[in-house]
C-alpha cells in the first residue's frame, strides 16, 4: 500500500491507528459537514465519506500542482464519524454544558447505540479512484446517574468534544454498566472492522 492518510483531528482515532502499528499521516478535514440522511448508520457513513473525499481531493490537487516536488502515489484516505443514537434521537457533540447535561440525562439508566461510520477512499497513482463505506454499531448501557453526578462530570470538561457527551475511555467509565460490541468503535474508530473490510479487498496495511 502507498500512503495512508487519516482524515481526522481526533486524538482518539490517531491513537487507535497507532496502536495497531500502521504507518500513516494526519490531514484533518476542514469542511462543513452536510447531513442529508436521518437514519443513524447512514448519517455516519455520509459524514465519514465527506471527510475522506475532501482530504483525498485536497491531497491530489496538491500533488498535481506541485509535480516538481511530489510524484502522485497510491493513496488511502480514512475518514470516520461517530454519533450516539438514543430513543430515536441522534446525539453529536454537545453545543454547551447545558446540552451535555441534557444528553447525559437521556443516556442515564438505559441502553443506547454508538455508531461509527468509516469511509476509505482509494486512489492509485494513475488517478483511478474507489471508495468503501461501512459502519459498526455498539450497544452501551449506562447506570443511572444522579443530577449531581451529571453536573460534576460535565464540569470536568470531558464531554464537550465527544458524541453523546461522554468518553467511555475517560472518567465516564464509572457510569458504564455494560457494552455489547466493539469498544474501539465507541472510542471512535472500529479498527477490527477496518482490517476486515480491507482484507476483503486484498489490501494489507500492516507493517508487522
Ligand atoms: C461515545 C464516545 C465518543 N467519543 C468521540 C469520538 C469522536 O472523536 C467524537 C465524535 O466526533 P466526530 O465528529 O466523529 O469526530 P471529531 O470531530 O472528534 O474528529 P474528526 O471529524 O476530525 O475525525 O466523540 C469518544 O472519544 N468516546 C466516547 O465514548
Amino acid at each position: 500500500m502507498g500512503q495512508i492518510i487519516l482524515a481526522s483531528a481526533s486524538p482518539r482515532r490517531k491513537e487507535l491507528l497507532e496502536q495497531i502499528g500502521i504507518s500513516f499521516e494526519i490531514c484533518p478535514a476542514k469542511g462543513e459537514e452536510r447531513i442529508t440522511k436521518s437514519v443513524p448508520h447512514e448519517v455516519v457513513e455520509e459524514l465519514a465519506s465527506q471527510k475522506a473525499i475532501e482530504v483525498a481531493s485536497m491531497v491530489r490537487t496538491y500533488e498535481e500542482t506541485h509535480q516538481e516536488l511530489v510524484t502522485p502515489s497510491d493513496l488511502m484516505v480514512i475518514g470516520a464519524d461517530t454519533i450516539v443514537s438514543c430513543g430515536g434521537q441522534i446525539l453529536g457533540k454537545p453545543k454547551d454544558e447545558r446540552d451535555a447535561c441534557r444528553m447525559l440525562k437521556l443516556l442515564s439508566g438505559g441502553t443506547h447505540q454508538v455508531y461509527t461510520g468509516v469511509s476509505i477512499v482509494l486512489l492509485d497513482a494513475s488517478g483511478k479512484a474507489g471508495q468503501v463505506m461501512f459502519h459498526e454499531k455498539t450497544d452501551v448501557t449506562m447506570r443511572a446517574m444522579s443530577e449531581e453526578e451529571i453536573r460534576r462530570y460535565v464540569a470536568t470538561g470531558e464531554p464537550m468534544d465527544k458524541a453523546g457527551a461522554y468518553g467511555i475511555q475517560g472518567k465516564c467509565a464509572i457510569f458504564v454498566d455494560k457494552i455489547d460490541g466493539d469498544y474501539n468503535n465507541v472510542v471512535g474508530l472500529p479498527v477490527a472492522a477496518i482490517y476486515r473490510e480491507l482484507k476483503k479487498l486484498g489490501i494489507d496495511i500492516y507493517l508487522w
